[in-house]
């Protein structure tokens, strides 16, 4: 990982960001009606400076996005990179081209999008919802998140009810993918906590059209 033909730091010991490998590390939970979660705790080492480079002044907003298709209370900021726009940190870039490749063939197109929530504290929060606006609410799709900062879980349940929810602990550098009809047939949120929590920001890519 660290193969550059320099002396390192200690500087850079700590603050070089590294993306892990994908290839047999991934683990993979199948859920019910087509829908699956890949999880790799930690895929993003040396995180801080990007974490630190997210809680700046990257154009942060509290507005709603029209995203789900029922209304939502979203107490969280949210900033959405549209195809093309440079996000804020070249890792974050690496990091798409690493998923676009890794997921090709289930994928079939790259992930494009990058959408990005801030939750400021434990009350900050994300009900439940599947990110079905465009395409992803009648075709198959993926969406890749990659958390930073404070630990939230995230919640995931059967779309309608009716079956026990899980939880994916998402840490600081942790991937989190859910895939096939998982925007569809089940929905995830971040539920708010009453515990001490600092700020988590969510990266999220995504292909085209979905959102
Ligand atoms: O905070 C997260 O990781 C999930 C965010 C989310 O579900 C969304 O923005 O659609
Ligand atoms: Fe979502």
């Amino acid at each position: 990982m660290h193969g550059i033909a320099h002396q390192p730091s200690m500087f850079d010991l700590v603050d070089e960001p590294t993306l892990g490998r994908l290839e047999d590390r991934i683990q993979r939970t199948t859920l019910t009606r087509g829908a699956w979660v890949d999880h790799l705790p930690g895929w993003v080492g040396g995180s801080e400076s990007i974490l630190e480079t997210l809680l700046g002044d990257i154009g942060w907003r509290a507005e709603r996005r029209e995203m789900y298709e029922r209304e939502v209370d979203v107490p969280r900021l949210l900033r959405w990179y549209d195809v093309d726009e440079e996000l804020p940190h070249p890792l974050l870039t690496e990091a798409r081209e690493r998923l676009t490749a890794y997921y090709a063939e289930e994928l079939r197109e790259p992930f494009v999008t990058t959408g990005m929530c801030l939750y400021r504290d434990g009350r900050d929060s994300v009900a439940w919802h599947g990110d079905t606006t465009g395409r992803s609410s009648s075709q198959d799709t993926l969406v890749a998140i990659v958390s930073f900062g404070s630990p939230r879980p995230l919640m995931l349940r059967p779309r309608g009810g009716g079956g026990d929810s899980l939880k994916f602990p998402l840490g600081h550098g942790d991937l989190v993918v859910m895939g096939g009809s998982c925007q569809r047939t089940w929905e995830h949120a971040i539920p708010k906590t009453a515990k001490k929590v600092g700020p988590r920001v969510s990266v999220q890519f995504r292909p085209i059209g979905v959102s």
